[in-house]
């Protein structure tokens, strides 16, 4: 008896949304569609703007933009029904992650917020699905991270018995899990993913991202430099810990590389590539030295020079592109939003602990029935 439920994801690289619809009567899933659909530019422009503090009118524009997300969401999920040659009615539930635009989960007064602009309402009318949406602030509201939160679906998607294995998610921002074999697990921001590496891109050669890496593979690393962007009291911080554009923007990166003025853009772009490759290296070293296996998804998963320096840092680990070890790697976020739509609506906890740092298991998610 099939179980479906669909992922949609858009994340902090604000290249559009990634949707699938999978089948979680296989073990550990089967997906039977993946579809993408990129942002037009007016609307990656505007979530983009939002994700700084300080416009126009942010309350009226969040809504609109929620909106549109939306009605992108709506465009990806008919064309996973139409390509799988399903009925709406037989699919469970759509899982919505939303577009985070401010990630400040521990405030002064010790309990902050995150945002993700999304309109489950309008998704819901859109669909005829059952929608779950608002997966992080439950765990913000019980001392939590709110992110990350794939980590839970890594275990049965990724995990193997008696083995230590490492997932790490290279998207806008990078993010680590690592799984043991006694069934714990820790899993926390690295720091920036493409986001830097992008922006930088776009902004000297109009493209929207370094194919495959070449361009940064072609330039010389600046050790000073890369040394200033390392000092960032965030890697050093010990998890339970996570990120987002709010710390690594375009300005961050600005302050730094004030005293490097005359750097050609392609060094600093091979200098960014290294810094991705190191922050998340580090944090192997650091907190599961000698791992055997890391599996790499995300975007960041397609970049050859960024996978190059990964093996080269990790020298005794095994660093496989996520499509070797079963789902490939655009997909992965997307299906883990399916699986935690249908953990939500199955009312299952998740043990956020040691991952979040949330002060025990809960629900995470609220629905929007169809
Ligand atoms: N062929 C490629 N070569 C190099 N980089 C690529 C390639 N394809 C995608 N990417 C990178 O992957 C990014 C998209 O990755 P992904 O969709 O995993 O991010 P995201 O889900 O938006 O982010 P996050 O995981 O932080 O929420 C692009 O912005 C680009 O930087
Ligand atoms: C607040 C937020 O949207 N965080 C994202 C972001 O993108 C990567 C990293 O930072 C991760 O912490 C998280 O997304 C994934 C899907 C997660 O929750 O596991």
């Amino acid at each position: 008896m099939p179980d479906l439920s669909i992922g949609l994801m858009s994340g902090t690289s604000l290249d559009g949304v990634d949707g699938v619809l999978a089948d979680f009567d296989a073990t550990p899933l089967r997906v039977l569609a993946h579809a993408t659909a990129g942002f037009d530019p007016a609307l990656r422009a505007e979530l983009l703007a939002l994700n700084t503090p300080g416009g126009h009118d942010e309350l009226h524009r969040a809504q609109l933009a929620a909106n549109a997300l939306v009605r992108v969401y709506a465009q990806v999920v008919h064309e996973l029904l139409r390509q799988a040659g399903v009925a709406a009615s037989q699919v469970r539930a759509i899982g919505a992650h939303g577009q985070t635009v401010r990630h400040r989960p521990q405030l002064f007064d010790g309990t902050g917020y995150t945002v993700q602009l999304n309109q489950p309402a309008l998704l819901a009318e859109l669909t005829g699905i059952d929608v779950v949406a608002d997966f992080r602030t439950r765990d913000v509201a019980a001392g939590g991270q709110g992110a990350p939160l794939a980590p839970f679906f890594h275990r049965g998607m990724f995990g193997r018995p008696g083995r230590v294995v490492g997932v790490l998610n290279i998207g806008g921002i990078s993010n680590l899990t690592v799984l043991r074999p006694d069934g714990s697990q820790i899993g926390f921001d690295c720091g920036p993913g493409n986001a830097l590496l992008d922006a930088w891109t776009q902004r000297h050669t109009g493209r929207p991202y370094d194919d495959r890496g070449a361009w940064a593979a072609g330039g010389q690393v600046d050790a000073a430099l890369l040394q200033d962007l390392l000092a960032e009291s965030y890697f050093a911080a010990p998890p339970p810990k996570s990120t987002g554009r709010d710390l690594f923007h375009p300005d961050w990166l600005a302050a730094r590389l004030a005293p490097h003025a005359g750097l050609a853009p392609q060094a600093v772009q091979a200098t960014l590539a290294e810094l991705t490759a190191r922050c998340c290296a580090d944090d192997v070293g650091r907190y599961q030295p000698g791992l055997p296996d890391l599996v790499v998804c995300g975007g960041g998963a397609l970049n050859d020079h960024l996978l190059a320096r990964l093996r080269a840092l990790l020298p005794g680990t095994r660093v496989v592109s996520s499509a070797e070890a079963g789902l490939p790697p655009l997909q992965v976020e997307a299906a883990a939003f399916a699986w935690l739509a249908r953990q939500c609506v199955q009312r299952e906890p998740l043990a956020l602990e040691s991952t979040t740092g949330a002060r025990g298991a809960r629900v995470l998610g609220a629905v929007w029935p169809a």
